[in-house]
């Protein structure tokens, strides 16, 4: 993580003081992806580097797409749908995705038996080889009742990559778009990074993650402001009561939007003002624990929670303390749009500049 978020500060330094506000999406998303295919899959990909395909942008293309048959009840129809250009498109994107993941698959196989052993199927993991989630899927079939055949890994790599990356890259350029918003919150993030590292530019370790309270606020008010999974949904297979006088019965589907949550005034006082004093420890303890869904929740609710926020804190923090950000956009100015993520109209555009040293 610390090593792509350099990445990031090399690659975006050509930036500074330029005075022009520029996307920051690439450089996160980049970062995202290879980091995520690292520690979920320990392989390298390097997209960051130009060294892979721009999935990002392939992304861009595709979400529309099946954004659009989302809501186009007759396109749910597999006959109709097939004979469309959007099909083809997506299954062209598919297949390649299918390909990129068979070969991360393969590459991590090749990589563990040149390592760990002769043996393929001999992912025991140890200190020198460590269990990455690939590997836990694979040990996990000796206990398991169920077989994962080599398209239930695929599939598994690709939920991964794809729940994974976006999400994280998009609520990082929410979260500095927000701060570029509000100077004074940003000067408070990096106030806090400042008692905690000085001037030294030494690694963050997990305690140092602990410390970065606020930071975590910042994040979490930015997730209720744009929750970036914007929508999603449970299959009712039995009467559900939901209160005194309401049931879901059986075979309805419930569609879920946090943010009708996230702006209910009964939980949230002010919710049109960006505040990070919402999510303080003592905030939160009086608040019902699903006025906040930014996961969801529940035993489907996101598995990437807790790395998600370790990744963010890790490239926010290196990030932040060696840049400023800032833009000519007010709050009233954001328009977000609806694609299957939530994406920001005309990218997350903002200025960059350097802190000429650390307390500056
Ligand atoms: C800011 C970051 C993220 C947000 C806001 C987010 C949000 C969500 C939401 C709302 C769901 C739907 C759960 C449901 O249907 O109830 C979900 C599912 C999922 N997420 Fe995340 N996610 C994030 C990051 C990640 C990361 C980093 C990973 C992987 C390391 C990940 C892996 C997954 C997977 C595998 C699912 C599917 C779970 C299932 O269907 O059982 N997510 N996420």
């Amino acid at each position: 993580m610390i090593e792509r978020a350099t990445i990031i500060l090399q690659k975006m330094q050509q930036h500074c003081g330029s005075g022009v506000e520029v996307d920051f999406y690439p450089y996160f998303f980049t970062a995202s992806f290879d980091t995520l295919c690292e520690a979920s899959f320990g392989v390298q990909v390097d997209s960051q580097l130009g060294r892979s395909r721009d999935w990002a942008q392939d992304m861009f293309r595709i979400a529309p797409l099946l954004t659009k048959r989302l809501f186009a009840p007759w396109l749910h129809v597999d006959y109709i749908y097939e004979k469309t250009n959007a099909a083809k498109k997506m299954k062209k994107f598919s297949d390649d995705f299918r390909e990129f993941s068979k070969n991360v698959i393969n590459e991590r196989r090749k990589h563990f038996s040149k390592n760990c052993g002769n043996n393929n199927d001999d992912m025991n993991g140890d200190i020198d080889c460590p269990e990455y989630l690939l590997d836990a899927i694979h040990n996990s079939q000796e206990d398991s009742i169920y077989t994962y055949s080599d398209t239930d890994k695929i599939d598994e790599a690709i939920t991964f990559m794809i729940a994974g990356s976006e999400t994280t890259a998009q609520t990082n350029c929410f979260v500095l778009l927000m701060l570029a918003i509000h100077p004074e919150y940003q000067e408070k993030v990096f106030e806090e990074q400042y008692t905690i590292f000085g001037d030294a530019d030494t690694p963050i370790t997990p305690d140092d993650l602990d410390k970065m309270e606020y930071l975590e606020q910042v994040i979490k008010e930015t997730l209720r402001f744009f929750p970036v999974v914007p929508i999603f949904a449970r299959h009712a297979d039995e009467d559900t009561k939901l209160t005194q006088n309401y049931v879901l019965p059986a075979g309805a589907t419930a569609v879920i939007f946090p943010f009708f949550t996230h702006y209910d005034t009964e939980l949230w006082p002010e919710p049109n003002k960006f505040n990070p004093d919402n999510f303080t420890a003592e905030k939160m303890a009086n608040r019902h624990k699903y006025a906040f869904i930014p996961f969801s929740g529940g035993a489907r609710g996101c598995i990437g929670n807790k790395y998600s926020m370790i990744a963010m804190k890790t490239t926010l923090s290196i990030f932040i303390r060696q840049f400023r950000v800032s833009t000519t956009k007010n709050l009233e100015d954001i328009e977000v749009y609806l694609d299957l993520v939530l994406r920001c109209k005309g990218g997350w555009r903002m200025k960059l500049e350097r802190r000429i040293n650390q307390k500056s």
